[in-house]
């Protein structure tokens, strides 16, 4: 009996451990491959050249030595399709360009709802900063670079003037949004997208008693902690309304193709004092997939759409596909 043959795709993964300890999973290894994925581990510590053959690599690295071999890499395999291109990512590694984008999309506003950007500003240094131009206190303090360090996640609330002096440019600072302690993390592969409910900070009028100028971030990370232990706040998140999904799929595609990415989340929050006002807050490059439910089949349906699309390509190229149709 002829044996069959099934195409398998061989996708290489280049990740810090924690993050290949996070998302690449031995479930969704096992689900990747009962639907034709092979997911091979990059050997960081060998020539990424070396290691062909792949159909397609994933990649989640910072650092000149791993973007200069996957330079070499995609231009002696001009086949292989690299998720993502590493400019694109660059532009999420900078808190202004990241949000800029979503002040570019052009799309068609659904109505009664709009979205947007919190009002923010770059400072460079504190030394020549003396107005905060147009924004309202509290704001909220942000590295400017988003690289993945502990430093990049390092933030503040600034209450007042007062606060701005204990800053260490550069930052951005950013009008702090009341939102009901809810925040929205919308997750993209490719053409899928999923939204979930998150706690987040509580609105700022629960901090009215305190006397502080600025609230390093971990201080209020730590406020969420315990508030998480109460069951009221919890019951609201689970009853909170979620915002629409043909919103939430429109800003999604909008966000990737101006970014050119497949890979990313957003962190979005909706206003509290206006209505149906949704603002875009953060964007992460490779974000926590596993934590959302079936994230195996949601990465593994992405990665098929990517090896299988370029197949189709291959064959449209080679004139395959047009004389199949026109038997
Ligand atoms: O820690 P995880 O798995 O939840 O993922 C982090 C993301 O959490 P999220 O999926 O949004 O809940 C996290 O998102 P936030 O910035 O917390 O909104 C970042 O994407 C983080 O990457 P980096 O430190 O900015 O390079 C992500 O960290 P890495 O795992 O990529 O280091
Ligand atoms: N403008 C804002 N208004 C209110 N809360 C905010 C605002 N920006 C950030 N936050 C809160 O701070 C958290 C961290 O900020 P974010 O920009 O997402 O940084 P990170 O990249 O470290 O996740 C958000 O998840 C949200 O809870
Ligand atoms: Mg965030
Ligand atoms: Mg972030």
């Amino acid at each position: 009996m002829a044996e069959e043959t099934v195409t398998r795709y061989r996708i290489g993964y280049a990740l810090e451990p924690q993050k290949v300890h996070t998302v690449i999973q031995s479930s969704l290894i096992i689900h990747a491959k009962n639907r034709g994925i092979d997911l091979v581990q990059i050997d960081l510590s060998k020539p990424l050249i070396d290691q062909a053959p792949y159909h397609c690599i994933i990649h989640k690295l910072y650092g000149p030595e791993w973007c200069r071999q996957l330079q070499e890499f995609s231009s002696r395999n001009p086949d292989v399709i690299v998720v993502d291109p590493l400019d694109s990512i660059d532009r999420l590694h900078n808190r202004i360009s990241m949000l800029q984008v979503v002040n570019e999309l052009k799309i068609c506003q659904q109505p009664e709802i709009s979205f947007g950007i919190p009002k923010q500003i770059f400072v460079d240094n504190l030394a020549f900063f003396y107005e905060i131009e147009g924004l309202k206190f509290p704001v909220i303090a942000k590295p400017l670079v988003a690289n993945g360090s502990a430093n990049s996640h390092q933030m503040a609330l600034v209450f007042n003037k007062e606060g701005l002096k204990g800053l260490k440019p550069p930052i951005i600072l950013q009008e702090f949004v009341n939102h009901g302690g809810l925040i929205f993390k919308v997750y993209v592969a490719g053409d899928h997208v999923k939204c979930v409910k998150r706690k987040s900070l509580p609105d700022i009028s629960e901090y009215a008693v305190s006397s502080e100028d600025l609230l390093p971030f971990s201080q209020i990370s730590n406020l969420i902690a315990q508030d998480q232990s109460d069951e009221n706040v919890a019951k609201l998140i689970e009853e909170a309304e979620m915002p629409p999904s043909s919103f939430v799929t429109e800003i999604a595609n909008g966000l990737k193709h101006a970014l050119k990415l497949n890979l990313f989340n957003f962190d979005m929050i909706r206003d509290s004092m206006v209505g149906n006002r949704y603002l875009v807050i953060d964007i992460n490059y490779f974000p926590g997939y596993a934590n959302l439910p079936s994230y195996e089949t949601f990465l593994t349906d992405f990665f098929l759409d990517i090896v299988q699309r370029k197949q189709s390509t291959n064959l449209e190229s080679i004139g395959v596909l047009v004389e199949q149709g026109s038997n």
